[in-house]
């Protein structure tokens, strides 16, 4: 048989199979197809009402072994059926599946599960031991100081830590990577020291003991989760982050030790050496505290003088503070000294969109409790004056006065995302924070999304009460970034997501349910547009497939519909009528974007698009050419 006639009639047969798996969901019958990886999202389903003869299933499996790439997308499916069928004790390997399936666990819960699980989606997920002593580490070069520490890079003592040859992950940002039919070839760039160590000045080489150390430098601690049982109750209710995250500084771990006099420590901070000479009495044995970190690139401060970007790779940037932020906020955490220089990121290329973390809690505020009590000017406020919230700035000390800080980080990633986005912070020299009118913040670029644009407006809402909440932020710029379609508001509206819907979901029960099962289709296109870039790591950036991961892992509905206010503003009609068939057609589009250069499956129908003709729909609207942008901005260009 032919390789075309195969193909035509492996598809048939596989549409087939779709079609006569009857109540199964629109998710549970793509997927299988796309990504053969999502057996316990559904496939096991299909399989068990699979009409195939073994025999049918047998010679399928053969061609598909030889023309392997082709038919991956089936080849799982096909040849787990023909397992299942055959083996005698297949009841027993199926029971985990059909225990599991037996439960009806809600969609929004299992993509959860699956996003927030696994390490596919979340290298973070690997974790090591790491030595707590000084003497375990080897002292590279000099990458940055400030008024508490130096921080250097390091590596394991006596170890070549082999660092993964990342070969994929420069993301979108050149027309000639998403034209290349094989992936770009990678620069691999071995770090020879991946890690950071920041050493910690102390001040009090005349006091003895560690104790003084944890309980005054801890709060650097609070991005580790195993912080609380390293201070040991030192810092009372000091309460740090319970997990890793992403998008928060990654700290392997923290010690006391002696401390160490690097060859340039008495030339950077001579005062805080033991031989400083106004120390009277110094200590037996001078320590200070270690917190050994992942080796960050640069910080944004240093990105956005030194890098073209575009608009795309900036809105993926913002999505990335806001994530953060959102889970700081979830756990009570307020950083308190937002400034580009303690926003730290990585990439290996170039052109790559780069990883963004929040970083340097040494000013944090983590006790589980959102106000500080502000009776003199002695409390500490936090950092940098001109990163302050208004309600932080205006703040004046007094009898039981407390300070709020509740949406402080919240109102900084405001100013922070116009740093991004344009270079140049509003608060740092044009506006002050104590006094500045919303009406005087600058007007971002035209070409900035809207949904980015009014969010960033509301970030920096003056009134703590009226401002977004991070979750409603980080969500609407999230779901601005999925390329279904056309346009993502066009692609909510086929899938019956209106105006009206965003104002009525969840005022009785009838309506939420209705509603929810137009958002719910949006969620799996969403899904399945996630789980597929992960077919095309060479096309989608790292940082990108992360926070994918990251607001699928923590989504929930009624959140969700707050963002969606931001699609659909009151006001704007609706453009486009909405029909179920389309989000049908948005389905199809995916499965042909997988198809592209293959002739056997569906080819695109249209006339070439700007010569893109051969680049995958999910592709076409983030490619830009115009690379002399005001401001180092490199422009995106939509496709006609
Ligand atoms: N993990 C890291 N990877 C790479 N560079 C880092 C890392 N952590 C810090 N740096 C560099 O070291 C500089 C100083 O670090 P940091 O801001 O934490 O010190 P600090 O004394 O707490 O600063 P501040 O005066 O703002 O409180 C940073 O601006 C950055 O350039």
């Amino acid at each position: 048989m032919s390789m075309k006639r195969f193909g035509k009639a492996a598809y048939r047969i596989a549409n087939e199979f779709v079609a006569r798996s009857g109540r199964i969901s629109i998710f549970q019958r793509i997927l299988p197809r796309i990504f053969p990886a999502t057996h316990n999202l559904g496939v096991h389903v299909v399989l068990k009402r699979s009409p195939f003869p073994r025999q049918n299933a047998l010679r399928i499996a053969r061609l598909v072994t030889r023309h392997g790439r082709f038919f991956r997308p089936f080849s799982s499916v096909i040849i787990e059926r023909h397992r299942f069928q055959n083996k005698d004790d297949w009841r027993h390997k199926l029971e985990p599946l059909r225990k599991q399936q037996s439960k009806s666990v809600d969609l929004v819960e299992r993509i959860k599960q699956i996003f927030g699980n696994s390490v596919r989606y979340n290298e973070d997920l690997k974790s090591s031991e790491w030595p707590n002593r000084v003497d375990s580490y080897e002292f590279g070069e000099f990458l940055g100081q400030g008024c508490n520490a130096a921080v250097y890079s390091a590596k394991l003592a006596n170890s070549d830590i082999e660092i993964s040859n990342t070969k994929y992950g420069a993301g979108f940002n050149e027309v000639t990577n998403i034209l290349a039919e094989m992936p770009p070839v990678s620069k691999v760039i071995e770090k020879k020291y991946p890690l950071a160590i920041k050493l910690m000045f102390n001040f009090e080489h005349d006091r003895d003991g560690d104790a003084h150390l944890w309980s005054s430098m801890g709060n650097e601690l609070a991005p580790y989760p195993n912080a609380a049982k390293l201070l040991n109750g030192r810092m009372g209710n000091f309460k740090p982050l319970p997990a890793k995250h992403p998008n928060v500084v990654r700290i392997q771990t923290a010690f006391v030790d002696s401390l160490k006099v690097l060859p340039d420590a008495l030339e950077r901070y001579p005062d805080a050496l033991h031989t400083a000479r106004w120390y009277e009495s110094i200590a037996s044995q001078p320590k200070t505290m270690y917190v050994v970190m992942r080796r960050y690139r640069q910080t944004l401060h240093d990105y956005v003088w030194t890098h073209h970007r575009n608009y795309w790779t900036g809105r993926v940037m913002v999505a990335q503070l806001l994530e953060a932020c959102t889970y700081l906020h979830k756990h009570k955490v307020s950083q308190r000294d937002m400034k580009s220089d303690n926003i730290l990121l990585e990439y290996d290329l170039d052109d790559e969109i780069p990883q963004l973390v929040i970083a340097d809690f040494g000013c944090a505020l983590a006790s589980d409790d959102w106000t500080v009590l502000y009776e003199s000017d002695d409390v500490s406020l936090g950092g940098n004056t001109k990163t302050r919230a208004p309600e932080i700035a205006t703040a004046v000390p007094g009898k039981n006065k407390k300070v709020n800080f509740e949406m402080a980080d919240t109102w900084a990633a405001g100013g922070l995302s116009y740093e991004i986005l344009t270079r140049s912070n509003p608060f740092y020299k044009h506006l002050d924070t104590a006094t500045y009118e919303e009406s005087q913040l600058p007007a971002l670029p035209s070409r900035v999304n809207f949904v980015t644009r009014d969010v960033i407006f509301d970030l920096l809402k003056r009134n703590p009460n009226e401002r977004v909440k991070p979750n409603t932020a980080a969500n609407a710029v999230n779901l601005s970034l999925f390329r279904m379609g056309e346009d993502v508001r066009q692609m909510m509206e086929k899938c019956g997501i209106s105006q009206m819907s965003t104002l009525l979901a969840g005022s009785t029960k009838v309506l939420s349910q209705k509603f929810n099962s137009h958002l719910d289709k949006v969620i799996n296109l969403i899904t399945a547009e996630t789980i597929i870039s992960n077919l095309a790591p060479h096309l989608i950036s790292r940082a990108e497939r992360q926070l994918r991961a990251t607001f699928l892992s923590r989504m929930n509905r009624e959140d969700i519909w707050q963002s969606l206010k931001y699609f659909f503003p009151p006001g704007v009609p609706l453009n486009t009528p909405a029909t179920s068939s389309d989000c049908f057609e948005s389905i199809s589009s995916l499965i042909s974007s997988l198809s592209n250069g293959s002739q056997d499956f569906e080819m695109q129908k249209q006339p070439a698009r700007n010569g893109y003709n051969n680049v995958p729909i999910l592709l076409r609207h983030v490619i830009r050419t115009n690379s002399d942008g005001i401001d180092g901005i490199v422009h995106r260009v939509r496709s006609k």
